[in-house]
């Protein structure tokens, strides 16, 4: 199994960005993920696609757009040219799921869904090949350093099943993305339900020494049987 580890830029220091996202890479990140949050759709406010832009000369590695923001379709397309590589949003927040979709496809991004702890996976019903990602939350969004909620481990499974019947018969690989609470004591648990691609944002950005996280997570992913 190929796995991604994918800081959340929200735990970072906002004041040395460039520097976080550079040393995150160096220690060993696939992803950067980059959670924005709009005041509406959740409580929390956070960073635009001018951040973005700003942080696209900083490194290579995917960023991982992850829009917590209701409308959507205005603010995919604008991080769709501020350099985003993949785009995620709730199919709630969006009037017309499919349509969201395929404006960040025809961007030239790679499309997600993202799914709160209560919403259910049979938004994904008849959209499964307009995307790329499926991303499970496992806290309330709004926040980073929430505690994982176990019943997002279900939904994993549920989620993974769908993805490896789905590309049984396209052929079409689909990554399945945790985020919340995930940490070096969880990842093997979050790895072995079915997620090849995991979110960390305090459990990284929290500690001194970025590698000694990352190395100790694959550490724990190597051991996940998957
Ligand atoms: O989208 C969100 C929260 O809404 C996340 O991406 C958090 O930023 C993850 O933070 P940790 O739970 O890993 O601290
Ligand atoms: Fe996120």
């Amino acid at each position: 199994m190929n796995y991604r580890i994918a800081p959340s830029i929200l735990s970072a220091d906002f004041a040395r960005l460039g520097e976080e996202i550079r040393d995150v890479v160096a220690a060993g990140a696939d992803i950067i993920h980059f959670d924005v949050m709009d005041n509406h759709y959740v409580p929390n406010l956070t960073i635009g696609p001018m951040v973005c832009e700003a942080i696209r000369p900083h490194t290579s590695a995917p960023i991982d757009v992850h829009l917590m923001v209701k409308p959507v379709d205005a603010l995919a397309a604008m991080f769709a040219k501020a350099g985003a590589d993949i785009i995620t949003f709730h199919p709630e927040a969006s009037e017309h799921v499919d349509r969201t979709l395929e404006l960040i496809r025809d961007a030239g991004c790679k499309a997600g869904l993202v799914f709160n702890p209560a919403t259910s996976l049979s938004y994904l019903d008849h959209v499964m090949d307009k995307i790329d990602m499926i991303l499970i939350m496992s806290v309330n969004p709004g926040f980073g350093g929430q505690s994982f909620i176990p019943e997002a481990l279900n939904k994993i499974r549920a989620a993974r099943e769908r993805i490896d019947a789905y590309t049984a018969r396209t052929g079409r690989e689909i990554w399945l993305e945790v985020d919340g609470g995930v940490k070096v004591d969880n990842i093997r648990e979050v790895a072995a339900a079915g997620a090849d691609t995991f979110v960390a944002g305090s459990a990284i950005y929290g500690k001194p020494d970025y590698k000694a996280v990352i190395d100790a997570m694959r550490a724990e992913l190597a051991k996940a049987g998957r």
